[in-house]
């Protein structure tokens, strides 16, 4: 069976220009989805509604990802409360296309209730399955926006209908789910909850001075940001009231705006924009408050990198992608107890939830994260980790894959695109080294700084693995028991516990394989020395029973861990966990990691508080250091 896949997206289309009135998260989540599941071996046909005359039928946008213009009313911008009339014709050119190609889609993935429609339509005449995502429902729209909906008045039944055609629907988060169950009677047993995503490549921790000085918005001083479509369920008003408050405590808190139809030069045309201003101005703050109008996608990190926090107040949220890109960035949110929101942030860890249309209570929370650098740090570190743990558009691929398998029998494909892979792994790479920064960098310190010590006071470091790691193990001992940046230094007492092929096979053969680690570790071991584990699982049987050993004979325990950290991670006394689940990965931030700890052995050496005599193993480094004309040791002895 094909890996083809039609993404239907009748309003939003990836190459549409971001931040318009009907232009936000779903542009994003279907291109991004598609791109991710291109680089998982499928063949991807987005087909949205031609509305432009001269937009051509078919654009390869990226490898393995078409954008097909299908003729569905006037061929010009239409709201998309406009659009349900014309989605029959939509159905009927889309299944003219897909009867013209060579090959049979897999399954329809619709998006929004209108292309579920078209959908459920193909699937009658080409018994070709579907998966729906909603992004927003219209009994939830009516219950917050009644007086202002004008979309037709058949849309909750016709979702009621796809709901039931639909073989799998998807919803973005518990809220989403229960709407569904609750409120639309949907089969449970279909529904599947993935969430939205973010791409670390777009967003990712930035300098704030840098992001600062680059947007031109002032050195110092506290920004608040709010970014992201500028129409009233957006809440914005809640935001502009709630700095009013904010700035009898915080004086030079500002609040910067990006967002609209328009980019900043002409926001005057823009209604909300006139309704948001005319607010501030009442309020007496309008100084405070800048409107940065539309903004490209790629300057959006340095917003979000330039502001202390972010903030996002709708009404009602189907998801929310900005909190996630905010997060990715390093920037807690203080967002509204509402929808995706009240699952993507961790209240009182990456940010705080408040409720809806509550200025009071958002300036409470705003001025708490301003107040306080500490917490402000710690959300930091705990924010970035979260998003790229849960939130990663290549996890939601992953998980949608799971849900389209169920339609196609057949194993992924063993080659799909190999430039598009080898250029995911780097890019893979870069971000967790990227995030190991952000989150390892005091560990692999205080692990430096033991290390040194225990050379210092005359104790050895034992060290292992398997596989990968075994090699790794080999690797740092050659490092530190040759010699690695200090020329000419005497050998450092590092065991590989790997090292020895016939203990290794003996034990195993003879007696029990996850012994053979601990065995050596008893037999090495002293107090005061440290044992070195590598694991990418943390879950070996062999390293814990080494670090149960160590233990038991007073040594430290430093892990170089992955995933979760494994069961490892509870026996360390320093553990240093990779923020990623990929094990090449984590291999590789071992191993640059290895090299960090060896410098930082290597610099310590010499490091030594004024008039403490140096241990014998130190004074023979010193000693041989200065007859090869090596001199230049901070605090040699004299
Ligand atoms: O190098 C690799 C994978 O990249 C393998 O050799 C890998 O190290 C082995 O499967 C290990 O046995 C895995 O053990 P661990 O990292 O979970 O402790
Ligand atoms: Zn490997």
């Amino acid at each position: 069976m094909s890996r083809t896949i039609a993404l239907i997206s009748e309003h939003a289309s990836p190459l549409a220009v971001l931040g318009g009135v009907d232009s936000g998260g779903q542009n994003i989540y279907v291109g991004e989805l598609a791109r991710q599941l291109a680089s998982l071996g499928y063949s991807v046909d987005i087909f949205t509604r031609r509305d432009e005359v001269k937009l051509p039928a078919e654009v390869h946008w990226l490898s393995g990802v078409r954008v097909v213009h299908v003729d569905a009313g006037p061929a010009e911008p239409l709201p998309k409360e406009e659009l349900f009339q014309y989605m029959d014709e939509f159905a009927a050119s889309m299944e003219a296309f897909v009867q013209s190609q060579p090959y049979r889609y897999m399954l329809f993935h619709a998006n929004f209730w209108m292309s579920g429609y078209v959908a459920m339509l193909l699937k009658e005449r080409l018994a070709i399955p579907f998966v729906v995502t909603f992004h927003a429902l219209g009994k939830v729209r009516l219950m917050h926006q009644r007086e202002t909906d004008r979309f037709p008045s058949e849309r909750c039944e016709v979702e009621t209908q796809i709901m039931q055609s639909a073989d799998a629907i998807i919803a973005e988060c518990p809220q989403d789910e229960a709407d569904l169950t609750e409120l639309y009677r949907a089969d449970a047993r279909k529904i599947t909850m993935i969430p939205c995503g973010f791409s670390p490549h777009e967003f990712h921790p930035i300098d704030q001075a840098y992001a600062r000085m680059l947007l031109d918005l002032p050195a110092t001083g506290k920004i608040i940001l709010q970014l992201g479509r500028m129409v009233p369920r957006k809440g914005i008003d809640t935001v502009i009231e709630s700095l009013a408050l904010l700035q009898k405590n915080l004086p030079d808190a500002r609040l910067v705006i990006v967002g609209g139809e328009y980019e900043k030069a002409h926001l005057h045309a823009d209604q909300e924009y006139r309704r948001l201003r005319k607010l501030s101005e009442t309020l007496g703050i309008a100084d405070a408050v800048s409107f940065e109008g539309r903004k490209n996608r790629e300057q959006l990190k340095y917003y979000y990198a330039a502001a202390d926090v972010f903030v996002s107040t709708p009404w009602y949220e189907p998801f929310g992608i900005t909190p996630l890109e905010a997060m990715a960035c390093g920037t807690p949110v203080v967002g509204a107890n509402v929808g995706g929101i009240q699952y993507s942030v961790a209240n009182g860890k990456t940010g705080f939830l408040v409720p809806p249309k509550d200025p009071e209570a958002l300036a409470r929370k705003t001025g708490l994260i301003l107040k306080n650098n500490d917490l402000r740090r710690s959300m930091r570190q705990k924010s970035i980790a979260r998003v790229n743990e849960c939130f990663t558009w290549k996890r939601v691929a992953e998980q949608m894959d799971v849900v389209y398998r169920r339609f196609g029998s057949q194993q992924p494909e063993a080659v799909g695109d190999n430039r598009q892979f080898v250029r995911d792994a780097f890019y893979e790479a870069a971000d967790t080294f990227r995030l190991s920064a952000e989150s390892l960098t005091d560990a692999i310190l205080h692990a430096g700084d033991t290390l040194s010590a225990t050379f210092k006071k005359g104790g050895k470091v034992l060290v292992c693995g398997n596989g990968g790691s075994a090699a790794e193990s080999l690797h740092f001992s050659a490092e530190l028991l040759g010699r690695f940046e200090m020329p000419k230094r005497e050998g450092l007492p590092v065991i590989s516990l790997v090292a020895d092929t016939a203990m290794l096979t003996a034990w195993s053969n003879d007696e029990c394989f996850a012994d053979v680690f601990a065995r050596q570790v008893a037999a090495y071991g002293r107090p005061g020395d440290v044992l070195v584990c590598l694991s990418t699982s943390g879950n070996s049987a062999n390293i814990l029973k080494a670090m149960d050993k160590a233990k038991q004979l007073g040594m430290e325990c430093i892990t170089l861990l992955g995933k979760d950290g494994g069961q490892a991670k509870a026996k360390g006394s320093i553990n240093i966990v990779i923020p990623s689940s990929n094990t090449q990965r984590i291999q590789e931030m071992h191993l640059h990691i290895i090299h960090l700890l060896c410098s930082m052995v290597e610099r310590g050496l010499t490091d030594r508080p004024a008039g403490q005599r140096a241990s014998p193993l130190l004074q023979n480094i010193e000693i041989s250091a200065r007859k090869n004309g090596k001199t230049s040791h901070k605090h040699a002895a004299p």
